[in-house]
């Protein structure tokens, strides 16, 4: 059942990699970081419990959440594991940022995130010299690490454009004497760099003519805490964007969205795709670009997005499949491998959900071409979410324009990183059908 036009206004929620980011060092740095419009998902609030859990102080008053850290080098054993429930980037970033203490730490996460690779991060963490007790061979959760008692620090190139990679091993090298070194030949999103700096660490990053950058960061530095306003999301100002241009007699505005150059290759290519998107009242907050998106409904046509655009905008993947959908013509999506170590093989799960609804695609190793439909898309499909928030949102928004209901095996994910988002997307008259078991 077709949804009517979506109109009015939306104001996002906190942006979820500055959010994990905010508590994490807040709890580290000495003193009290206050933080308004934290994200308050699953994933954001598993990553404070664990902050918690090494000593910080973190309790929400009124619209803040106040951070009491314990200063760099000062995490307490916790005696407990740290569960990070769905979230990749709580658990990567925390193996980084406590696994060179000498004492042992365990980690764990739910079934999705205990079958997702974590020897990305284990790799640097054992050339620094880190003990890795796993129960099971093959980098998967749960973790034991243990520290050495003198961590080197060292020079690592990333294997893959990972910004939790390259995060985790800076978060490891504050607590390393001397000058640790991450080398990523893609740009990948730089909030760990412009706030660790803005925490009041030496961070030194230098690109070179290829595009390269080398991130330099000293080791045992003086953190403060800070006030840190945390912007809106842009991943997940992509649902009711997407939504906005697929049904008909759409006008909305998005308020507050992140505009960071590393996040925005979502809106670069809907605008290639004929996308009508305007960005209004464009403004710095908290040393970050931030605007409006005022998006109608449009006629898209399929285009090929370049690889190279793929890591600013790798999660936004799946709902730029579901735009291509309505489009006409393909739209080819090539280099994004790294989408099936996410919360689920998001490759797989986004052709298998778009072949139940009848979109044709040809799923890749490493590509996704979807055969646009125009406004014929048929629907009527069952997806399998996976124990992922962002197959389920993006199937929830192709059965708003979609010519029959589209129907998913779970909402509950969505709660990790959008909790509003049903509420907020019927606010704006957006109909979705009641779950039926
Ligand atoms: O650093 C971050 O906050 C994130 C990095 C990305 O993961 P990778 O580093 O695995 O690409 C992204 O998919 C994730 O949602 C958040
Ligand atoms: C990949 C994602 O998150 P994470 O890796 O933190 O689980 C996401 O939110 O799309």
């Amino acid at each position: 059942m077709r949804s009517q036009g979506l109109t009015g206004a939306i104001t996002m929620p906190g942006d979820k990699s500055i959010s994990h980011r905010a508590l994490m060092f807040g709890a580290m740095a000495q003193g009290e970081t206050i933080i308004s419009g934290l994200l308050e998902g699953e994933d954001v609030l598993a990553t404070g419990r664990a902050m918690a859990q090494l000593g910080a102080k973190i309790e929400k008053r009124g619209n803040y959440w106040h951070v009491e850290g314990v200063g760099v080098g000062n995490f307490k054993q916790p005696s407990e594991p740290l569960d990070f429930g769905n979230a990749g980037t709580g658990v990567r970033l925390a193996m980084g940022l406590v696994g060179t203490y000498p004492f042992v730490s365990r980690y764990e996460g739910d079934a999705s995130l205990s079958v997702r690779p974590m020897n990305r991060v284990l790799n640097p963490l054992r050339e620094i010299g880190v003990e890795v007790v796993e129960e099971q061979p093959g980098g998967k959760l749960p973790i034991a690490l243990k520290g050495p008692a003198n961590p080197a620090p060292i020079h690592y190139k990333t294997p893959m454009a990972s910004a939790q990679v390259k995060s985790a091993i800076m978060l490891a090298g504050l607590i390393i004497p001397g000058t640790t070194t991450v080398i990523e030949e893609v740009h990948t999103r730089d909030h760990t760099e412009k706030m660790l700096q803005g925490f009041g660490a030496k961070v030194d990053v230098t690109t070179d003519a290829d595009g390269v950058r080398t991130i330099k960061v000293e080791g045992l530095p003086d953190l403060r805490g800070q006030e840190v306003l945390v912007p809106g999301d842009p991943s997940s100002a992509a649902f009711p964007m997407v939504a906005a241009l697929i049904v008909p007699g759409s006008d909305l505005t998005i308020e507050n969205v992140l505009m960071n150059p590393t996040r925005t290759g979502l809106i670069t290519s809907l605008i290639e795709m004929g996308g009508d998107i305007e960005l209004t009242n464009q403004r710095k907050s908290g040393g970050e670009d931030i605007a409006d998106i005022r998006v109608k409904h449009s006629q898209l046509k399929g285009v090929t997005i370049p690889a190279e655009r793929a890591a600013s905008m790798i999660d936004e993947y799946p709902v730029l499949a579901v735009a291509a959908s309505f489009a006409r013509g393909a739209t080819h999506m090539p280099g994004i491998d790294e989408l099936r170590v996410k919360e689920s093989d998001r490759l797989a799960a986004v052709a298998n959900g778009l072949k139940a609804n009848g979109v044709d695609c040809i799923e890749g190793e490493d590509f996704l071409t979807v055969e646009g439909m125009g406004d014929q898309v048929p629907g009527g499909g069952m997806v399998e979410t996976h124990l992922d928030h962002r197959i389920a949102m993006c199937f929830l928004v192709m059965g708003l324009a979609a010519q029959n209901a589209v129907k998913i095996d779970d909402s509950a994910m969505i709660a990790t990183s959008f909790p509003s988002f049903v509420p907020d997307m019927t606010r704006l008259g957006a109909q979705f059908g009641k779950p039926n078991h």
